[in-house]
C-alpha cells in the first residue's frame, strides 16, 4: 500500500500543474450548514480536513447522520459548503465536475429501466459525444471488467441486485476516471452478494488503478477495501481519528483474508475509534454495522 502522493515528475514542461494536482481530493476547512424552511440551522460538518492520494481507497465511516454522504456530495459538486474549499486533482469540485474528472455510483444503481445494459454503461460516452464505434468498443471492455458480457443485451428489470451494481459500477467507469466516489453502493444487496461484490470492486480497482471514496456502514467492509479508514462523529460532522489499514495490495486480498488476524485487528482498531475501547457490539453506535 503506498499513501504518498506521487511526485510531479521532474521533467515536466509546460504551465506549473496546480497546487495539489497530483492529489485526487483535498478538502480544506470544509463546514457544510443547512437552514431549514423555519430558518433552524443544521451543522452536518465542520472543520473537514481530508487528503486521498491519487490511486487510494479511503472509506468514511460513521454513526447514522454524520455527514458522510454529504461529505461525498460535496467532492461531487451536487452541493456546495458553506466555508472550505474542496479540490479534485487540483482544479475545483465544480471544474471537476465539468470535466467528468471521477464516476459516482450510490446505493441505488439508479439504471434506465428502458435502456439496455450497454446502454446504460455507454449513456455516460454517448452524452459527451463519443462516437458509436469508440462507444462500443468501451461498452464491450466494461462488461467484460465486470463480468457480465453474457447479459449486455438485457434490461435492467432481468438482472440481479447484484448484477445491476455491477452495472452501475461499469457505467461510473465508462470515462475511465482516476477518482470514484461511491455512496453505500452494496447497501442494498444481501450479504453473500455483498463479499463478492467487494472482492470484485477491489479487482477493478486494482485493473484501474483509480481513487476511491467509499461511503459505509459497514466496519468490516471498510476495513477490507480500503487502505484508510476515516472515522467521523455525530454532528455536527468531523474527523475524529483515520485508520491505516495493511492488509496488503488490493489485488491480493482474496476471500480468506476475512479470516486473518491483520484484518481483526483493523476491524478491532476502527470499532475502538468509533466507540472507544470499551467497545462492543452492544454498545454499537446507531447505525454502524459491526458484523
Ligand atoms: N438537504 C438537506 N437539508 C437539511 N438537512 C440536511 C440535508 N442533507 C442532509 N441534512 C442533514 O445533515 C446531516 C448529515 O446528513 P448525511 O445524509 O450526510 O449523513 P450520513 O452520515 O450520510 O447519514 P446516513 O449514514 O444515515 O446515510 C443530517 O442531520 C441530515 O439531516
Amino acid at each position: 500500500m503506498s499513501t504518498s502522493a506521487p511526485q510531479p515528475s521532474a521533467a515536466a514542461t509546460g504551465p506549473t500543474p496546480p497546487a495539489d494536482a497530483t492529489e485526487a481530493v483535498v478538502v480544506r476547512g470544509v463546514e457544510r450548514v443547512f437552514t431549514g424552511a423555519k430558518g433552524a440551522t443544521v451543522t452536518a460538518l465542520t472543520g473537514i480536513e481530508l487528503t486521498v492520494h491519487d490511486g487510494e481507497f479511503v472509506s468514511l465511516i460513521g454513526p447514522s447522520g454524520c455527514g458522510k454522504s454529504t461529505l461525498l456530495r460535496l467532492i461531487a459538486d451536487l452541493d456546495e459548503p458553506t466555508a472550505g474549499d474542496i479540490r479534485v486533482f487540483g482544479r475545483t469540485a465544480r471544474q471537476a465536475r465539468i470535466d467528468q474528472a471521477y464516476g459516482i455510483a450510490f446505493q441505488q444503481a439508479g439504471l434506465l429501466p428502458w435502456r439496455s445494459v450497454a446502454a446504460n454503461i455507454e449513456l455516460p460516452l454517448q452524452l459527451h459525444g463519443v462516437g458509436a464505434s469508440a462507444r462500443r468498443a468501451r461498452v464491450a471492455e466494461l462488461v467484460e471488467l465486470v463480468g457480465l458480457s453474457d447479459f449486455a443485451k438485457h434490461y435492467p428489470d432481468q438482472l440481479s441486485g447484484g448484477m445491476q451494481q455491477r452495472v452501475a459500477i461499469a457505467r461510473s467507469l465508462a470515462e475511465s476516471p482516476r477518482l470514484l466516489l461511491m455512496d453505500e453502493p452494496f447497501g442494498a444487496l444481501d450479504e453473500m452478494t455483498r463479499e463478492r461484490m467487494q472482492t470484485e470492486l477491489l479487482r477493478i480497482r486494482a485493473e484501474t488503478g483509480a481513487a476511491v471514496v467509499f461511503v459505509t456502514h459497514s466496519i468490516p467492509e471498510a476495513v477490507y477495501l480500503s487502505d484508510r479508514v476515516v472515522v467521523m462523529s455525530p454532528r455536527p460532522g468531523r474527523i475524529t481519528d483515520e485508520i491505516d489499514v495493511r492488509l496488503g495490495e488490493a489485488a491480493e486480498r482474496g476471500e480468506d483474508l476475512r479470516e486473518d488476524t491483520a484484518f481483526f485487528e483493523g476491524v478491532t482498531a476502527v470499532r475502538e475509534a468509533l466507540h472507544g475501547p470499551q467497545a462492543s457490539s452492544a454498545g454499537a453506535a446507531r447505525g454502524v454495522d459491526v458484523r
